[in-house]
Order: C-alpha cells, then sequence, then structure tokens
C-alpha cells in the first residue's frame, strides 16, 4: 500500500502546492513512484507538473462525483515516476454536489483502495478551506503534512485545522498522523520570520522538519514553465531543500 500524505492548510497561499508538487518530484527523483492527487479546483498542481488542464477530459470531479476509477484519470508527467491525478474548475462542483450524498466523507478513500497502480506515494494537494474536500483527503491519508508559511497571524487558523484533524481521527480515520510541519516562505532577513519559526517550534516541537523552505525566486518561477524546480533549476537553493525535504520523508519509512 502506497504511504498517502495530506498537503493541507486552510489559509490560502501557504505553499501547498509547491510542497505538492515539489515534495511530489523529490520522492520521484529518489526513485519511488508517486502519484500527486489534486483536489484543489485552482488546479495548480496539474498545471504545474506540466498538464494543459484545458486538454484533459476528466478529473478528480469525475472519479469522486461520477466514481470513475483514479487510475483511469491518471496522467504521466515528465518526470520519471510521477504521475497526476489531475483537478481542473469542474472540482468546485464536487464540494456542493458531495453533500447530499452518501458516505460523501468517505469517497476518496473508497477510490484510494480500488486504485490498481504500482504506487510508493499519494501526495494529495489540497484546497485553502476546510470542507468536504479536505476532510476527504484527511479521511483517506495515512498523515497530514502542515505548510506554514513564515508571516503575520501564521498561528491564526492552526487550531481551527487541528480541530478537524481531531475530528477526524475520533470519528472518520483514527490512524491518521501529523506527518510534519513545513516552515515555508522563510526570510532569513526578518526577525519576524524567526520569530514565528520559534513560536512554531515551541507548539509542534519535533513534529517540525529539519528543512525549512527560504523564498526563492526560482521556486515561484518554476510553475509558470510547468516544471518542478528539480528540473527547472536543479541548482538553484529551491531544489536542495525540497530535496532534503523528500530525505526527511523518505526517512519516516
Ligand atoms: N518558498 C517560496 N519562495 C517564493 N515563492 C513561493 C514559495 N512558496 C510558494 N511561493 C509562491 O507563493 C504563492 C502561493 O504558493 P502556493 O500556491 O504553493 O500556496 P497554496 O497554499 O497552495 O495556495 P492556495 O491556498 O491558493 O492553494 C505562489 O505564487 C508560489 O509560487
Amino acid at each position: 500500500m502506497p504511504r498517502i500524505i495530506a498537503i493541507t492548510n486552510q489559509k490560502g497561499g501557504v505553499g501547498k502546492t509547491t510542497t505538492a508538487v515539489n515534495l511530489s518530484a523529490g520522492l520521484a527523483h529518489s526513485g519511488k513512484k508517486v502519484l500527486l492527487l489534486d483536489i484543489d479546483p485552482q488546479g495548480n498542481s496539474t498545471s504545474g507538473v506540466g498538464v494543459d488542464k484545458n486538454k484533459l477530459t476528466s478529473c478528480m470531479y469525475d472519479s469522486l462525483i461520477n466514481e470513475t476509477p483514479v487510475h483511469n484519470i491518471v496522467v504521466n508527467t515528465e518526470i520519471d515516476g510521477l504521475m497526476v491525478a489531475p483537478a481542473t474548475i469542474d472540482l468546485a462542483g464536487a464540494e456542493i454536489e458531495l453533500v447530499p450524498t452518501i458516505s460523501r466523507e468517505v469517497k476518496l478513500r473508497n477510490l484510494l483502495r480500488d486504485i490498481h497502480m504500482d504506487l510508493d506515494y499519494i501526495i494529495i494537494d489540497c484546497p485553502p478551506s476546510l470542507g468536504l474536500l479536505t476532510v476527504n483527503a484527511l479521511t483517506a491519508s495515512d498523515s497530514a503534512l502542515i505548510p506554514i508559511q513564515c508571516e503575520y497571524y501564521a498561528l491564526e487558523g492552526l487550531s481551527q485545522l487541528l480541530n478537524t484533524i481531531k475530528l477526524v481521527q475520533n470519528h472518520l480515520n483514527t490512524a491518521l498522523e501529523i506527518e510534519g510541519v513545513l516552515l515555508t516562505m522563510y526570510d532569513s532577513r526578518t526577525n519576524l520570520s524567526a520569530q514565528v519559526s520559534e513560536e512554531i517550534k515551541n507548539h509542534f516541537k519535533d513534529d517540525v522538519y529539519k528543512t525549512v523552505i527560504p523564498r526563492n525566486v526560482r521556486l515561484s518561477e518554476a510553475p509558470s514553465y510547468g516544471q518542478p524546480i528539480i528540473t527547472y533549476d536543479n541548482k538553484s537553493k529551491g531544489a536542495e531543500v525540497y530535496l532534503q525535504l523528500a530525505e526527511e520523508v523518505l526517512a519516516v519509512e
């Protein structure tokens, strides 16, 4: 069975997609077979690995709503060992269409139990909300990886996220763990980044990854070329740190 990790934080723009894309590529680079599963209707992970959303005939919407097997919607990427279960804006409708359905919180778990693919990891990019799509991701996952931006209000909303994780653990997925907390967009020139990082380490202790993701322009450029950082610029600091993160995630095995 693959290890399933949900990249989640209901706060927008904290580095979920950047982490989902580059951690997936880093794991694939280490020889693992990885499925990047995009359940964010923005579909930025999908385009971030070079898939043209306009050319897709099916996406995670069809799996969640029409029960199309996930292996039927999967698309290959240019990275060896990395595939993507894509998202398009259609998925925005799934959040609402799931509401009146039976077993609405376990749709994704059931789909992934039936996945006929030889995989080591499934990395799920969650939307910036704590709605049904995120609950489906947490219910289907072994663990949650929480990116936190080293910014003002970084901790705001975290208690809500941890509460949702607790609720899922209590009612839907007792095995769900915290995979780790990842500090993102760290700016070593500011006291603020250092302060936020201290505060998060005090709170999450050993759950915080040693790898800290700095602000890196190459990381923000790579998506417009449809490439993970390791192919866009493998000499960049961004590539170095995401490979380091992949090593930390692999060490948990
Ligand atoms: N380490 C970094 N250095 C510089 N820019 C970054 C870094 N990480 C992310 N970004 C940029 O910040 C923006 C938000 O990042 P990203 O899309 O990964 O966040 P997100 O949490 O997935 O957002 P959303 O909540 O909208 O899904 C993007 O433009 C991205 O390119």
